[in-house]
């Protein structure tokens, strides 16, 4: 039985992929095997932790420091935040229990920029892990909501005295990273740039998408945003016969300003991202489905309405934009147990008319708004990006594959399948007539929520 127990405990991850979903509590046990919890990802079983970075947005410090496990509890901790004034100065002093976390306000110059990298930075004994996920730093983000992650293989030390570019990965995904931690500016990252020079990095096979708040011309408009995805798509991926059959999907947690018609930005420069694959120079119009959770989805989710809470698309953008939700389809993921588990995840891939097989797969932090995505302005001259974002791009050519075939049953995971695990169920749902998406800041009094409640935002 000790075989069983230790098979148990620790998750059959599939590593094909490297993605995973958070556990949720409360779901059947099969639909959580093979999803990870935060004190899974800081065990001991992934490498003895010698210091961390934990970038993010919302940080629960005391929270955090209990999610280590006892003997790497007074390990170094940076957190890489972006608050200022009075919300920097309540961050430090959540943390002043805690000698050893530090901090490092990243900088926001622009206005409405926010910090939303999710990313840790692992350094082990053993080597060196870096994970690219949804979640914030706080117990809500890993209860009852649907996040994810990419979890990097454990990357070993390279021989002393190797050159600095030894240690790439086909996908480039370490000079990637080190000019993404250099965009801070920040000396308490210096360090850390130095130690991931030092790792050999190259058995990553996915691509990094970041934004870097800025303004961006010339060559530089291509390295952030959705021109950098732009970039990746044309340059590793091939034209598809009848590709504009081929739906585009987004999925997000929140929505910003998108102008007053789809002509502004969505079915402008971001359809054209969304939509290119190699080298062709049709712009085809494919379906775009959009995946934003419903009022009635949140209402019959396991937090009940609170989950909205996390889900904040203001009255004010949604009355100024009321054409974008004609693209809305429900939050509806049985595949994975997940329906009622709300999506904090963002998730961006082209899929075949059929829905089992996709051209790329996007995880990201980044929520649908020109914040997060980067827009053009001065006549397609310059990209103006406000916030930090951090993704992973799956594309079949790294997985020596023509495209990636789809698992429609992921859950309980299978080490077997080469499918990809899309956590939500395809063909998506299109919102019924009555179905209006989840607005955070007014009321919804006609109906109780799964725990009795109504909703009453102050
Ligand atoms: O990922 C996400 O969906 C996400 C979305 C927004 C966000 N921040 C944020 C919030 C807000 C949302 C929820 C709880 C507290 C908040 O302050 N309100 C605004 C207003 N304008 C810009 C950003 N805003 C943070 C995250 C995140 O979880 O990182």
């Amino acid at each position: 039985e000790s075989e069983d127990f230790f098979e148990s405990c620790t998750p059959r991850l599939d590593d094909t992929y490297r993605f995973y979903l958070n556990k949720v509590t409360g779901l059947d046990r099969e639909y959580n095997s093979g999803a990870l919890h935060i004190r899974d990802l800081l065990s001991p079983l992934f490498g003895t932790l010698k210091e961390s970075v934990q970038f993010n947005y919302c940080f629960d410090i005391a929270w955090m420091v209990k999610q280590f496990p006892p003997e790497f509890r007074d390990r170094p901790v940076l957190i890489i935040h972006g608050d200022k004034r009075e919300a920097k100065a309540r961050l430090l002093q959540q943390a002043q229990p805690f000698p050893h976390v530090r901090f490092c306000q990243a900088k926001l110059d622009i206005a409405f920029g926010t910090h939303h990298t999710k990313m840790m930075l692992l350094w082990y004994e053993e080597g060196f892990r870096v994970i690219i996920l949804t979640s914030n730093l706080i117990r809500a983000d890993w209860y009852q909501k649907t996040q994810g992650m990419w979890m990097s293989p454990l990357f070993p030390r390279l021989p002393e005295g190797s050159r600095p570019s030894a240690g790439e990965s086909p996908t480039f995904f370490k000079r990637d990273l080190l000019e993404y931690l250099a965009s801070y500016r920040a000396p308490e990252l210096e360090e850390w740039i130095q130690r991931i020079k030092e790792h050999d990095l190259s058995e990553t096979r996915v691509y990094l998408v970041a934004s870097t708040p800025g303004r961006y011309v010339g060559p530089d408009m291509e390295r952030w945003g959705h021109l950098r995805l732009r970039k990746l798509l044309h340059e590793h991926t091939n034209p598809i016969p009848g590709e504009e059959r081929w739906p585009v999907i987004g999925q997000f947690s929140s929505i910003g300003s998108m102008g007053a018609d789809k002509t502004k930005w969505l079915a402008g420069e971001f359809q054209r991202t969304l939509t290119t694959l190699g080298k062709s120079s049709l712009h085809p119009s494919p379906p775009i489905h959009l995946l934003y959770p419903s009022v009635e989805d949140v209402r019959l989710s396991l937090e009940g309405f609170p989950a909205g809470g996390s889900l904040p698309y203001s009255i004010q953008t949604a009355q100024k934009q009321l054409w974008l939700h004609s693209y809305f389809h429900r939050w509806k993921a049985d595949r994975s147990g997940r329906s009622h588990a709300m999506p904090h995840i963002k998730t961006y891939m082209r899929v075949s008319p059929d829905f089992t097989q996709l051209a790329w797969f996007l995880i990201t932090s980044a929520n649908l708004s020109k914040a997060a995505w980067g827009a053009l302005e001065k006549n397609n001259s310059q990209v103006m990006v406000r916030s930090y974002e951090l993704g992973v791009l799956y594309v079949p050519s790294a997985f020596d594959m023509k495209t990636f075939p789809i698992d429609e049953t992921p859950f309980p995971v299978s080490s077997s399948t080469s499918g990809f695990p899309v956590p939500f169920d395809l063909p998506p749902t299109s919102y019924s007539p009555k179905d209006q998406p989840w607005i955070w800041n007014i009321s919804y009094s006609q109906e109780p929520d799964t725990h009795g409640n109504i909703w009453v935002p102050s």
